[in-house]
Parts: structure tokens; sequence; C-alpha cells
């Protein structure tokens, strides 16, 4: 299974990245360790991204999701993955067409939504330290983001939670719908887990 977690900008995508790896033992990959030079430079300057400049590190990224679905690995992708077209073009590599395009989901591909009041996003924006991305260029990524639908084989996680909490919320989602192939393996083999033990409806 492959996990995206997609959100704008300050909505979490590192944290939860972390700390669900860590958990679920499933290999990682930070899309923001793959825009080119010149978006990194472009959104230092406080310009957000355009269509064009998401292209390349959208087919990137669409990449290393077919060579994990290939090779039948876990695995989750963090991308802001702001509007449905940067959605379809991480699952088939094209923006859907007009007329029949692609269907709205992959099997075995899922995005974890993470959503939250603008405010809180912006203080927690204002408050990180260190990172080229301005608190400024919020609205932007709010003014471009498309929120998922359900039949995209998304689900919304509540940033308003701590991020344990929402490392939880995740995995059990994942379990819910019934794709987490490392579900068992980790619940039985985790300590965290061992501890909290699985949800009632896979009680043995
Ligand atoms: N649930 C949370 N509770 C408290 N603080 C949080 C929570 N989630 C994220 N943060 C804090 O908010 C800030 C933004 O989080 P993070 O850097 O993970 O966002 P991001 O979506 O990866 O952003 P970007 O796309 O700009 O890289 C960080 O300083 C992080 O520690
Ligand atoms: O689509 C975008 O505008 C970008 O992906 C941004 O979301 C950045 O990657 C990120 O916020 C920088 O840290």
């Amino acid at each position: 299974m492959i996990l995206v977690v997609m959100g704008v900008s300050g909505s979490g995508k590192a944290c939860h990245l972390t700390c669900l790896s860590l958990q679920l033992g499933w290999r990682l990959h930070e899309g923001d360790d793959h825009h080119p030079w010149e978006n990194i430079e472009k959104m230092a300057r406080g310009e957000p991204l355009t269509d064009q400049d998401r292209i390349p590190w959208l087919l990137q990224l669409h990449g290393i999701i077919q060579r994990e679905i290939s090779a039948g690995a876990n695995a989750i992708v963090t991308c802001s993955a702001l509007k449905r077209a940067y959605r379809q073009m991480l699952l088939f590599g094209e923006t859907p067409r007009p007329c029949g395009g692609s269907p709205p989901a992959r099997e075995g591909v899922w995005f974890a939504f993470l959503h939250g009041p603008f405010r809180l996003i912006q203080e927690r924006l204002v408050a990180r330290k260190g990172h080229y991305m301005s608190a400024d260029l919020l609205q932007s990524q709010f003014d471009a983001l498309e929120p998922p639908a359900d039949a995209e084989n998304a689900f919304t996680v509540d940033i308003q939670r701590s991020v344990p909490e929402m490392a939880s919320d995740i995995e059990r989602a994942i379990s819910t719908v019934g794709l987490g192939e490392g579900w068992n393996t980790y619940t039985w083999s985790s300590p965290h887990k061992a501890l909290r033990g699985p949800p009632a409806e896979i009680q043995p």
C-alpha cells in the first residue's frame, strides 16, 4: 500500500510522516526533497509555485510511487497534492483527459488529507524555524487547495489533534479500509501497539 500524506504547507506532513513511519516501519519519501532547485528558490523568494512549476516534481513523485507499487512495497509519500489534477498526476503520471480520463483512484494508493483551520496552520508556520517556506504563502496554498473527494481513496485527518493522535487516526483509517498489509505485523510486534491492542473489529 502507498499512503500519500497531503495538505497545505504547515499542515504537518513532515511531522506525521516521521511519527507514522516509526510506527509502521514503511519506507518514507518526503516530497519536498524532490523539488527542482528552482522551485525551492522560488518559494524561498515568497512566490507561489504555478502548475507548470509543479509538473516535473509531481512526475518525479509519480515515478517513486510507481516503483514502490511494482516492488509490492508499503510506503509513505508526503506531497501537498493540492489539486485533483496533481493527485491524478501522482497516480497515473498524467492529468485526466477531458473525455473518459483516468479513474479517480488507483488500487492500493490512499490519500490522508491533513485538514485544519487557516489560523492554526498560520500560527504553526510562523513558529516554525529554519524553513524556506514562509507563512505568507499560506493563503496561496488554501486558494489552490481542492480537498479530495472520498472517491479518490481519501480520508481526512484533523490536525487539531496531537501528532501521536493523528498518527493513530491514520493507522486506524488504514486498517479500516482493509489495505494495511503491514497492520497485523506491526500490531503484534510493536510495543506501542501491544499496549493499546488492535481495534475491536480485528480482535482475534
Ligand atoms: N498536530 C500538531 N500539533 C502541534 N504542532 C504541529 C502539529 N502538526 C504539525 N505541527 C507543527 O507545525 C509545523 C508545521 O508542520 P510540518 O513542517 O510537518 O508541516 P508540512 O505540512 O510538512 O509543511 P511544508 O509543506 O511547508 O513542509 C511544525 O513546526 C510542526 O512541529
Ligand atoms: O505545492 C506546493 O506549493 C509545494 O509543495 C509546497 O507545499 C511546498 O512543497 C512546501 O510547503 C514547502 O515546504
